[in-house]
């Protein structure tokens, strides 16, 4: 639900798709991109456009499917041109947080595959460092019998803490759509991203995380007043 900056998210998502015929384009996951899949539905309708759209989830392959645009996979299509994706937190050296939506995995393999990613979040998703706008962590795909050990480690090396992300109408916990649970890391303090990334993503158990760092290309954010804001990456 972001009525608000609606209207400047179309705007969005009109300077960012710029598709062209025989494009692969990964489509990302979460509500912010329902506006993205709409515009490219339209652009590949008005110009008669050819493409073939990969999803990162249940959900985008829903959107892809309701839309009636091509829908391939990475065995097809291992090489994408360009992949659009929402994030739950936004940073100023564009570090993302992302998988509020559980859809973490996916969305990194598919926009690892992309020449281009491309992020597309409302105003409440930007801020200066990580944790000032998104409250409830970092989450962590993991293995199911791991979830205790993994969680342990993390909170011990790390600090802060680790909750098992609970189903909100299904009893007991979330499972991702590769059959895995999802760990929220609640993190007390601002830390080297790439390290803990890193560090974390060694732990035997982990599948993935929803850190993803010097991924994206540039972000367009949704103001309040109907602007758009575009990010790119700071030049080191
Ligand atoms: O797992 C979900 C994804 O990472 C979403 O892209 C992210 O949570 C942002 O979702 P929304 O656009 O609904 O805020």
């Amino acid at each position: 639900s972001i009525p608000i900056s609606a209207c400047s998210l179309n705007t969005g998502t009109r300077l960012c798709l710029n598709p062209q015929n025989n494009y692969v384009v990964g489509v990302g996951s979460g509500s912010t991109i329902v506006y993205a899949v709409d515009r490219l539905a339209e652009r590949v309708q008005q110009e008669n456009l050819k493409i073939v759209c990969v999803p990162t989830s249940f959900q985008a392959r829903q959107l892809i499917l309701k839309h009636g645009l091509p829908l391939s996979d990475l065995d097809r299509h291992p090489e994408l041109d360009v992949a659009i994706d929402g994030a739950d937190e936004v940073d100023s050296s564009l570090t993302l947080i992302k998988g509020g939506g559980g859809c973490l995995t996916q969305e990194k393999i598919v926009a690892d595959c992309a020449r281009h990613f491309i992020v597309i979040a409302d105003y409440r998703k930007d801020s200066k460092c990580l944790g000032q706008q998104w409250k409830k962590g970092i989450p962590v795909e993991v293995i199911p019998m791991a979830y205790v050990p993994i969680g342990r480690d993390i909170t011990r090396r790390f600090g802060g803490e680790v909750v098992l992300r609970m189903g909100v109408s299904k009893a007991g916990p979330v499972v991702t759509d590769n059959s895995n649970f999802i760990l929220d890391w609640k993190f007390e303090k601002v830390h080297n991203w790439k390290e803990v990334n890193m560090a974390i993503k060694m732990i035997p158990g982990v599948v993935e995380t929803g850190l993803f760092i010097d991924m994206a290309e540039r972000v367009y954010f949704g103001m309040q007043d109907g602007t758009v804001r575009i990010r790119d990456p700071p030049i080191h």
